[in-house]
């Protein structure tokens, strides 16, 4: 029966626009967010983060499910433009006052809060005048976060200052999936390298102010597997590898970007400037813990696709989600493996895993999800071999609390322990609530 140590962190996470809601209330600013989910097209179901749960004012209520789910620690993410709403400058008391309130909330119930800075909320008005692309942006991030070491100086556990610049590199800014919506390769290489710069520079702020806590950056990394065992698949698989995986983690713990990759990008026409010198160690200074979200794994074959020329295959025997991803548990300790091996961070949080299903009430209005329990099951079991194994993993995070808006998918995707009704705002706790509650309080999976 596999316990994990009595010290291990269970929690699980959220992020602001997709359950805060009160887009344009109290002082807060537009966000690229706002602006790509209004613009129609943008969400496969057409709904918006404006009320989503409703978070904004039912968050005592949210902290109550917290406590009973008896977790450690609650991962959500602050909304920069509700703290500055032209993204530097005016300070927005009443945005700070939320956050003030949540985080004394969630120190009555005993629950050690883990703050994601960026979970890519963007304030529009950076966005106006170059978002990631630009320097501005870059600094005003650095403002952002030393205000935020300052006013939560002693309460926070875990401070993630990006969720997946993956994410917000190349499917904001290449892919065109997420907000800003641009499809242009070299932005995205340029938003990459400010992200890291960006990081760099908070994490430098992080330790001037001599913020209590520990502080790290949260990468959705994913296991690459060449369809068949043909030279030209494996080279398809290693330079997946170097897109998802390897670009981000290289400068970040070796100060470097993979090699292979800056000649596969200029072979293609997208040259990067170099890093100076003084910028790899600004970006791979020292951090106290690398955050993971793991969901599935790739599988990849040489293809004609344009700049990877690789093709995606699933695989007919697994099992896939309502997002379309494979259920791969194993891919959850090959990557906590990998990482630990050629990597080495001081420490690894899972801070997010999760699964997204067609949930709906039953007759008497329960949630009967037997198919997340067993995700979630077969995940920490995985999880748990590598902690064994002697992996540095502290703690883990189910992706989510709620059901929340799935960015381009909008609300019509529910990764929830609990279910929101959208029409009454009504939480209902699904059979994985209570399955998860009984994995916090005896730290055992059976
Ligand atoms: O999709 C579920 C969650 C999102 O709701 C979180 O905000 C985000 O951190 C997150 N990342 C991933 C895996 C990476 C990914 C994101 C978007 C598209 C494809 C893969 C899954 N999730």
């Amino acid at each position: 029966m596999p316990y994990f140590p009595e010290d291990f962190i269970f929690g699980v996470a959220t992020a602001s626009y997709q359950i805060e809601g009160a887009w344009n209330e109290d002082g807060k600013g537009e966000s690229i967010w706002d602006r790509f989910a209004h613009t129609p097209g943008n969400i496969q179901d057409g709904t918006t983060g404006d009320v989503a749960c409703d978070h904004y004012h039912r968050f005592e209520e949210d902290v109550a499910l917290l406590k009973e789910l008896g977790v450690d620690a609650y991962r959500f993410s602050i909304s920069w433009p509700r703290i500055f709403p032209e993204g530097r400058g005016r300070v927005n008391e009443k945005g700070l006052d939320f956050y003030r309130s949540l985080t004394g909330k969630l120190q009555e119930a005993g629950i050690k809060p883990v703050v994601t800075l960026y979970h890519w909320d963007l304030p529009q008005k950076l966005q106006d005048k170059g978002g990631w692309e630009s320097q501005e942006t870059v600094e005003a991030f650095a403002e952002y976060a030393r205000f935020l070491f300052q006013s939560f100086a002693k309460e926070v556990f875990l401070w993630i200052t990006h969720n997946e610049p993956w994410v917000v590199s190349f499917v904001g800014h290449y892919e065109g999936r997420h907000a800003p919506g641009k499809r242009d390769f070299k932005s995205a290489l340029q938003v990459s390298r400010n992200l890291l710069l960006s990081h760099g520079l908070a994490v430098q702020a992080f330790r001037e102010e001599k913020t209590l806590g520990s502080i790290g950056i949260t990468l959705n990394l994913t296991p690459v597997h060449p369809f068949s065992d043909s030279e030209e698949d494996i080279l398809a698989a290693k330079r997946c590898d170097g897109y998802f995986n390897r670009w981000f983690l290289d400068p970040l713990f070796k100060g470097e970007f993979p090699e292979d990759m800056l000649l596969w990008y200029e072979k293609k026409g997208f040259a990067l400037p170099q890093l100076s010198e003084e910028e790899k160690s600004l970006i791979a200074q020292p951090i106290d813990f690398l955050g993971i979200n793991y969901y599935f794994r790739r599988v990849v074959g040489k293809g004609e696709g344009a700049i990877f020329e690789v093709e995606f295959f699933n695989p007919p025997q697994s099992e896939y989600t309502d997002m379309g991803w494979e259920i791969y548990p194993e891919g959850l300790y090959e990557i906590v493996k990998r990482v630990s091996e050629e990597y080495q961070p001081e420490d690894i949080y899972i801070t997010e895993n999760g699964i997204a299903l067609p949930d709906q009430p039953d007759s008497k209005g329960r949630i009967n999800d037997q198919k997340r329990i067993d995700y979630l099951r077969s995940h920490l079991l995985a999880l748990h071999r590598a902690v064994d194994e002697g992996c540095p993993v502290s703690g883990y995070f189910v992706w989510s609390l709620m059901d929340n808006f799935e960015w381009g998918f909008g609300l019509s995707k529910r990764f929830g322990l609990v279910y929101v009704d959208y029409t009454t705002l009504q939480r209902i706790k699904k059979a994985s609530f209570y399955w998860y509650q009984k994995v916090v309080k005896s730290k055992r999976v059976d």
